[in-house]
């Protein structure tokens, strides 16, 4: 089955992301934002992203202008009304997410309706939607166009229909879903945030320099990237918040912040994006 029109919500990071993949695809994308600026930003840095697949053969000219054609940017909520499947990527607060499926859960009765949250639960999002059981989460992975993983997060209500029809989507974006219940952290952020913050403690223990334990687990564990330059890359802050949702969510001491993480974060040392975390950038 294919889809006529795919509606992101949110033109940030991963709507951007997201649309891109939609609109090369070959499927309608609208996407939407409240803020116009970020709109115009976005088609940008679509156009560039697109550009960029050109340059390495990998889309031809005609169909990097085929995929632009696809894309329509709106700050319009209502224009979201035509849309198949919606797919939000908003800020990552309960308070924006639970208003928005409130009012998509209106705005459409028979839209599919899929979460990119990094870790709100679904349940509680569908909880809030008319008609809970087209509530799923496709949780995508930065940067969108280059990696291949979707999680299709389960909601308690959501519908086999549901989840068929999202993996078909994520299938035709050329990605691979793998479903998962709604538990923190999901599958991904929960095997790999913890061990960036195991390897901070290593740091905060002495026990190895951040370039040590980077280089060990290129090596020894065949990762590409060691744990703290991912850490650097992700975001301290982020890292921080997602141990902070392990722990509430779980209620098991485990899963408790590293306390350098927790400093360096009140320092503003949140890695690649400040110029400083486990590393320093220039
Ligand atoms: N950045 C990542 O690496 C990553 C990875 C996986 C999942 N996520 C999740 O994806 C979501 C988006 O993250 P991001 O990094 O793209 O955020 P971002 O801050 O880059 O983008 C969010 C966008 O949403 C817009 N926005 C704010 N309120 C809105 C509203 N009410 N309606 C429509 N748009 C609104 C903002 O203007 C902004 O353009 C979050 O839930 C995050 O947890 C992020």
């Amino acid at each position: 089955m294919s889809h006529s029109r795919i509606g992101v919500v949110g033109a940030g990071t991963m709507g951007q992301g997201i649309a891109q993949v939609v609109a090369t695809s070959g499927l309608e994308v609208r996407l939407y934002d409240v803020a116009d600026g970020q709109l115009s930003r976005a088609r940008e840095h679509i156009g560039q992203g697109l550009d960029k697949l050109v340059a390495k053969e990998r889309l031809s000219g005609g169909e990097r202008d085929e995929a632009l054609e696809r894309l329509d940017t709106t700050s319009k909520f209502e224009a979201l009304g035509d849309c198949d499947i919606i797919i939000e990527a908003a800020p990552e607060s309960a308070e924006i997410k639970e208003r928005l499926f409130r009012d998509l859960g209106q705005l459409s009765r028979d839209a599919i309706l899929a979460s990119n949250t990094s870790s709100l639960s679904l349940t509680r999002l569908a909880s809030v939607c008319e008609r809970p059981e087209r509530v799923v989460g496709m949780h995508f992975f930065n940067p969108v166009p280059v990696l291949k993983l979707v999680e299709v997060i389960r909601a308690e209500q959501t519908s086999d229909e549901t989840v068929g029809k999202v993996e078909q989507l994520a299938e035709q974006m050329g990605k691979t879903a793998v479903p998962i219940a709604d538990s923190p952290g999901f599958a991904v952020n929960r095997l790999l945030v913890p061990m960036i913050n195991e390897a901070a403690f290593l740091v905060q223990e002495n026990a190895a320099t951040p370039e040590a334990i980077d280089q060990a687990m290129k090596l020894g564990a065949a990762h590409p990237m060691g744990p703290l330059a991912l850490a650097d890359l992700i975001g301290l802050d982020v890292c921080l918040s997602i141990m902070e949702v392990l722990q509430e969510g779980f209620g098991d001491p485990k899963y408790r912040p590293c306390p350098l993480l927790r400093r360096m974060v009140a320092a503003g040392y949140l890695g690649r994006k400040s110029g400083r975390g486990f590393h320093v950038y220039q």
